[in-house]
């Protein structure tokens, strides 16, 4: 995936729909403005859902920012002792709580009972400090009394500039990850920045709500992917076979596919290389013709799913993708290379990399009668055990 189609993907897509919620409730305003006391009500209960959810899930992160919005929102509401009016603070809150959503951008999901948890509190306390630092230090700068700076730049130091670095880290780290916990801290940075820039036009509560549903859809993408998503290949697993299954009708073939002698390149390679090589030979299977669908059946076996389609159609698809795989040379860089310093590494050893190539062989059958998917499936394991028999690199039927 291209950074432009991640960035579109993590950042643009959860930012336009952000945006489109944003848009819509302040078009019902109508429909729900009776319900504005039980909406104001709804907050104290729902972060904390979330971030116990989101605990029970490891993501950590979710749950600071969760519990640091309802203090926030406590905090507006006058349900903490005021030590100053939250209007002087106004900008030094919202300058910290950019940074802090920053810092969680960069941060990691951690463990919760763990050193990392004081690291986490301390890095906030640090995030706080720093933006009334700042506002401190730009305010005194501009004084009356020592104008070093000019009113407009002292603006734009003040809070466009913190602000600015803060958004591209955060879109940046959502970029890179491509997680939709990571695509949450583009959203919660979305929602803070609307709230400090637009303060009349939603209610606090509207927007903390819609925030909290936005982590609810997070957490449950992200553990639905974690239950149907092998982590290794990114194909879908074999409980989401085993879902899929159930949703075929009696027309449809399938295949087993097995990389040939895959223990013996392990013991020769490394097992990680090994991963690195089902990675590969994963995202080759997934360039199937004919409508195949790709799973990760376990170890070095993957499953291809032809719904409505005989064995003669998926046999010279099935057939092509065993030569893709059999001529693709796989380049294994030397490994020394990596550890050795600049000045050393122009001697031809280090130059030399390895060019290995894997064969698969694949079984296949096609469903009839009463057999079940797990008969046909069975079928498909036969054909293969046949095929590795024959001398493997081949398909069998
Ligand atoms: N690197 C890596 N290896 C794996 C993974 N899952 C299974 N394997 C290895 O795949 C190998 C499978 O070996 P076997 O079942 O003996 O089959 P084979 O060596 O491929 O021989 P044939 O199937 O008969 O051609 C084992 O060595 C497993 O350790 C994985 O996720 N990563």
């Amino acid at each position: 995936m291209s950074a432009l189609t991640r960035s579109f993907r993590y950042i643009f897509v959860p930012v336009m729909m952000t945006f489109i919620c944003i848009a819509a409730t302040q078009l019902f305003a109508y429909k729900w403005q009776l319900w504005l006391p039980t909406i104001n009500e709804l907050p104290y209960y729902l972060y904390p859902i979330v971030a116990v959810l989101a605990l029970q899930f490891n993501y950590a992160r979710l749950s600071f920012l969760s519990v640091l919005l309802l203090i926030y929102y406590l905090y507006e509401q006058g349900l903490l002792p005021e030590l100053t009016s939250i209007e002087d603070l106004r900008d030094h809150i919202f300058l910290s709580g950019t940074l802090v959503i920053a810092f969680f951008s960069i941060n990691k999901d951690r463990a919760i009972l763990s050193t990392h948890t004081i690291k986490t509190f301390v890095s906030i306390a640090f995030c706080v400090v720093l933006g009334f630092a700042w506002l401190f230090l730009i305010t005194q700068l501009s004084a009356p009394t020592t104008p070093e700076l000019p009113p407009a730049f002292n603006l734009l130091a003040a809070i466009y500039v913190p602000v600015g670095v803060s958004s591209i880290v955060v879109c940046i780290y959502a970029t890179w990850r491509k997680t939709a916990i990571d695509s949450m801290m583009v959203v919660t940075l979305f929602i803070w920045l609307f709230y400090y820039y637009y303060p009349s036009e939603l209610p606090l509560s509207i927007l903390l709500c819609m925030l909290a549903v936005t982590y609810l859809c997070a957490i449950l993408s992200e553990s639905y992917h974690l239950a149907y998503r092998d982590d290794l290949t990114g194909l879908s697993s074999r409980r989401a076979l085993n879902t899929m299954a159930l949703s075929l009708n009696s027309h449809y073939s399938v295949a087993m596919v097995d990389i040939d002698h895959f223990k013996s390149f392990n013991d020769t390679y490394g097992h990680d290389v090994g991963d690195q090589v089902l990675q590969l030979i994963a995202s080759k299977l997934t360039k199937v013709k004919g409508s195949g669908k790709v799973y990760r059946y376990g170890g070095e076996e993957f499953t291809i799913v032809f719904p409505n389609r005989d064995v003669e159609f998926v046999l010279p698809y099935l057939n092509e993708l065993r030569c893709i795989i059999r001529d693709y040379d796989i380049v294994l860089r030397n490994e020394h290379r990596k550890t050795s310093n600049k000045s050393s590494r122009n001697t031809q050893e280090d130059n030399l990399s390895t060019t290995v190539n894997v064969t698969i062989s694949i079984g296949v059958a096609e469903h009839h009668g009463q057999l079940t998917f797990a008969q046909t499936l069975k079928l498909a394991d036969k054909a293969l055990y046949i095929a590795k028999k024959n001398g493997r690199n081949r398909v069998f039927a």
